[in-house]
């Protein structure tokens, strides 16, 4: 079921909400194919970056490239369909609908990429989450929280995006349930597509990503490899609660 990733780099980002520039000159790249997560401290900019990397934010100054494309231009939409998918940290399904509806909403709202035949790509992404295989007409507010973290996340694949963004996927989630999930983020990866998160928990996160990011007060202090960045001993320090 592999789609052919693709890599999202940032040059010199600085962005902000009208005052003092909140990112204030971020620049990486999550290769294609690779799991790249972003950490902080509170209010180190991590939403700020995943917006812009969205459209939500228009950057002052700085670049947004999906491999060669400059997609800096475009609106959140445009975006969307040229491969971007997103899923938000909260209200992400529609829990009034079925868990079939919400897929089928993956894929309507995404108008230039016309994908494979639904009930085709339905099968390749269930089988990325036999959790919710047994659950296709059960209404999505009536799933616990874990369960709806993966329906958004499945709805959000149906179009099959180059690139995943994920707004702190194990937030509100058991130890138990986020570490399964990120156990389907590494599964969603394997099948071609470039993951770019921020999460809360740097251990859980870095552990399973490829490379990391560590933003503070807007800029990038350290990155490279994940277990690089798990293994620096000012991070354990810092995020870790140990030495
Ligand atoms: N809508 C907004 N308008 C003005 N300032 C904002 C807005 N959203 C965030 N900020 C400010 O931008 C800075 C970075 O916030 P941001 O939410 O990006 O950080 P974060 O790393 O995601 O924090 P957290 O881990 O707490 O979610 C903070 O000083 C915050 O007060």
């Amino acid at each position: 079921m592999s789609v052919t990733a693709k890599s999202l780099t940032a040059t010199g980002l600085v962005a902000g909400y009208g005052g003092q520039p909140v990112l204030r000159g971020v620049s990486f790249t999550a290769h294609a194919g690779e799991i790249l997560t972003v950490v902080g401290p509170n209010g180190s900019g991590k939403s700020t970056l995943i917006k812009t990397v969205l459209g939500l934010i228009r950057p002052i100054e700085g670049r947004i490239l999906l491999d060669e494309e400059d997609i800096t231009p475009l609106s959140p939409s445009q975006r969307a369909n040229a491969g971007i998918g997103y899923v938000p940290q909260e209200a992400n399904v529609f829990p009034n609908m079925t868990v079939l509806e919400n897929l089928r909403l993956g894929v309507d709202f995404i108008q230039q990429r016309p994908a494979k035949r639904f009930d085709r790509r339905l099968e390749e992404v269930l089988d990325l989450f036999p959790e919710i295989r047994p659950k296709l007409s059960t209404r999505a507010g009536l799933l616990s929280g874990g369960q709806r973290q993966m329906v958004a996340m499945a709805s959000a694949l149906m179009p099959e995006p180059f690139l995943l963004a994920l707004d702190e996927p194990s937030a509100g989630l058991s130890p138990r349930n986020a570490e399964l999930l990120f156990k389907i983020i590494s599964r969603i990866a394997r099948t071609g597509v470039t993951l770019f998160l921020i999460e809360q928990n740097t251990r859980l996160g870095l552990g399973a990503s490829d490379t990391g990011l560590v933003l503070v007060s807007g800029e990038v202090k350290l990155s490279g490899t994940a277990s690089d960045i798990l293994g620096n001993p000012a991070i354990r320090r810092l995020y870790l609660g140990g030495a």
